[in-house]
């Protein structure tokens, strides 16, 4: 009983556990268990839990993570794809009755029956994770688009993906990612985070984000699935111009000179690029685009 006193996020608890379930990484599994309690602790207070607040973790591994969310909120849910992790996680979190273990892959996992289930009683939830690198994006979407009924997410994440979910416009990192979070969060880097405090370590470095979720999108649109077509057709090319970009997609759909006046409706220069349009130009864009292809099926 002795060892559930210490913290699972150091490098000496975690060897232990490891080598007494006989455990090896799966780097396919974007596998990097977090030993650093300084960062957990960075983590854990950016999600502002309480005990009123349920927590929903993606990826426990041996439950680093989830014993510290399990001190702080009133529930954790913790959603781990590798079987072999599922008896481990239930024998080292036995001290916590208020975690429940699912096995699946959170991209198949039906979140709002798992809502119903798990956190009916809370009063919010906030997504808590150190995230599997190589399911990031997907992982991110399904949770945004899904519009789950969450207060933040914050989520440690390859370093140079966070910068292009928190990027302005104007410089090279800002792309439909940074508009896509933005549209449905306010994102602050947290921390950047050496590949030292895993392991094993990546390969690349990681930042802490976290999103926090609006209750109302910043922007108006009409149409949110043109929208974000806009959006990616406007970044299709980098190097091109925005109107090079639009008329690829556009052109044959609604003609030039249709194109043309929805830039002009907007007071967008057609020579600017993708990257410098703020998400209301956007919104513009995208509804005088709306507007035209409309006019243009009637
Ligand atoms: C970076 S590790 C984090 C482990 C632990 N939370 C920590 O901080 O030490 C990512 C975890 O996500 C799990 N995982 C990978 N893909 C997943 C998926 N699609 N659904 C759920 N879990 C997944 C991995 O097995 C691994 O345990």
């Amino acid at each position: 009983m002795k060892q559930h006193s210490m913290d699972i996020a150091t490098p000496s608890r975690t060897k232990e556990i490891i080598r007494k379930h006989g455990f090896s990484f799966k780097k396919s599994l974007g596998q990097n268990f977090l030993i650093d309690m300084n960062i957990m602790r960075r983590i854990v207070d950016a999600a502002e839990l309480d005990e009123h607040t349920g927590a929903l973790e993606i990826g426990p591994g041996i439950g680093a993570l989830t014993e510290q969310l399990a001190k702080k909120a009133s529930r954790v849910t913790a959603v781990e794809i590798d079987n072999r992790l599922i008896p481990i996680l239930h024998e080292v979190m036995e001290p916590y009755p208020n975690v429940s273990v699912v096995h699946g892959d959170v991209l198949k996992v039906d979140l709002h029956a798992l809502f119903q289930d798990r956190f009916q009683e809370v009063e919010r939830v906030s997504v808590v994770a150190n995230l599997p690198y190589y399911v990031t994006t997907p992982i991110m979407m399904k949770l945004l688009e899904e519009r789950l009924p969450l207060k933040n997410i914050v989520v440690m994440i390859q370093k140079e993906v966070a910068e292009r979910m928190a990027a302005s416009p104007g410089g090279k990192e800002y792309g439909s990612l940074s508009v896509a979070v933005q549209y449905y969060c306010e994102p602050e880097i947290v921390c950047t985070v050496p590949h030292t405090v895993f392991i094993p370590q990546p390969n690349v470095e990681s930042a802490v984000i976290r999103l926090k979720v609006r209750e109302e999108p910043p922007v108006r649109v009409s149409d949110e699935a043109l929208f974000f077509e806009v959006v990616q057709a406007s970044f299709a090319q980098r190097r091109k111009t925005l109107w090079n970009n639009l008329k690829a997609r556009y052109n044959q759909l609604m003609g030039t000179e249709a194109l043309q006046e929805a830039l002009e409706e907007a007071q967008i220069e057609p020579s600017r690029r993708g990257e410098t349009l703020s998400l209301d130009e956007y919104a513009r864009l995208s509804e005088a685009i709306g507007a035209r292809m409309a006019s243009n099926e009637a």
